[in-house]
């Protein structure tokens, strides 16, 4: 993103999340006021051999052994049937298996699911999260998120925002075309009910970091429900002044089909419904339905499932054999 920083400014203004730009937070002031805080990068990965590699080798590179500003990276593999658990692996992060973590409990599906065993499987206080399929990785994506949380204690959470080009089957990028369902469906939703959440750029987007505190303290619902309800209940538990966002530039990611999107926007309304009535705002004396019926350009009619599950907050377990 361009960023302009009076344009910033106003959104803060306005709006209320705490902004800044990633040049604002160097890496060696960064380490400096970590002191003996930690930190833990967790990628969710679900078949992203092209890309996971490169991401965990540019943070075990710039930020483990260049500046020691992050304690572990892992990458959580989401039942892949491709080799990101070996490419991660041999990049240096830890590999943990998604069903393996917690392995007591019945497995779960989809990202939301992912985070959450990456939580219970990681120590440090400072978590960071960051989708594997990043085409533009930089370690500014890490180090920036970091510096809300490392010089201001009342920050509980800090959100990426970000240009987000859509890239074409030619490769070419075209501005402002990205985040479509973020576009069409969160933000409209957010902008009526949580008016508070608007001024977040991004609120879909897969980068964010907080503190494990927060984090243990709130629910994951799982599958693509899990970044609309985490700041839905991050803003209920923290309040507006406790998060912040930090401006990353641009972030070019792999584009999933309209079909896939399509289930994504129905996981992203039934979670916001959950928040409606947990919060009293709704009553529903049917649930919603949470199959959707989608149409393929050979006429053929596809019954898909859109619903979510939730994951209770981490510290409401008591965690034993975690992998
Ligand atoms: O079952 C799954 C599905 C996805 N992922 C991983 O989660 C990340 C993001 O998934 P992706 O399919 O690339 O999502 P997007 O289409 O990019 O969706 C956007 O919007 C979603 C809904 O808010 C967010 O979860 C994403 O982070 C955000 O990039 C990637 O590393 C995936 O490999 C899993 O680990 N398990
Ligand atoms: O965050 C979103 O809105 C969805 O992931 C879709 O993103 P895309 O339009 O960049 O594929």
């Amino acid at each position: 993103m361009e960023t302009d920083l009076r344009a910033l400014a106003k959104v803060q203004e306005w709006y209320g999340p705490h902004s800044s730009v990633a040049a604002e937070w160097p890496v060696d002031a960064l380490l400096l006021a970590k002191g003996r805080a930690t930190v833990s990068v967790i990628l969710p990965a679900r078949d992203e051999e092209r890309t996971v590699g490169d991401i965990v080798g540019v943070i075990r590179r710039d930020l483990v052994e260049r500046a020691p500003l992050v304690d572990e990276i892992i990458v959580v593999d989401s039942n892949s049937t491709d080799t990101t658990a070996a490419r991660a692996a041999a990049a240096g992060a830890r590999v943990v298996v998604q069903d393996a973590v917690l392995a007591h409990l019945p497995p779960l599906t989809g990202k939301g699911e992912a985070l959450w065993k990456g939580l219970a499987a990681s120590s440090g206080e400072l978590i960071v999260f960051v989708d594997a399929d990043l085409r533009n990785f930089g370690a500014h994506f890490v180090s920036g998120l970091l510096g809300p949380l490392l010089f201001d204690k009342r920050i509980q959470f800090v959100k990426a925002a970000y240009e987000r080009p859509f890239t074409g089957a030619d490769g070419v990028l075209s501005r402002g075309g990205g985040g479509r369902v973020t576009e069409l469906v969160a933000r409209p939703l957010l902008n009526m009910f949580w008016p508070e959440l608007a001024g977040f750029v991004q609120p879909l987007g897969g980068e964010y970091a907080a503190r494990r505190e927060a984090l243990e303290k709130v629910p994951f619902v799982t599958e693509y429900g899990v970044e609309f309800g985490l700041l839905v209940d991050l803003l209920e538990l923290v309040g507006l002044d406790a998060m912040a966002q930090v401006d990353l530039g641009v972030r070019v990611h792999g584009h999933q089909a309209m079909p896939a999107l399509g289930r994504m926007a129905g996981q992203i309304i039934l979670t916001a419904w959950s928040r409606l009535e947990r919060q009293g705002r709704v009553l529903s004396a049917i649930p919603p339905e949470h199959r959707l019926l989608q149409f393929g350009l050979d006429g053929q009619a596809d019954l898909v499932d859109m619903a979510v599950a939730e994951r209770p907050p981490l510290a409401s377990l008591a965690i034993e054999g975690v992998a």
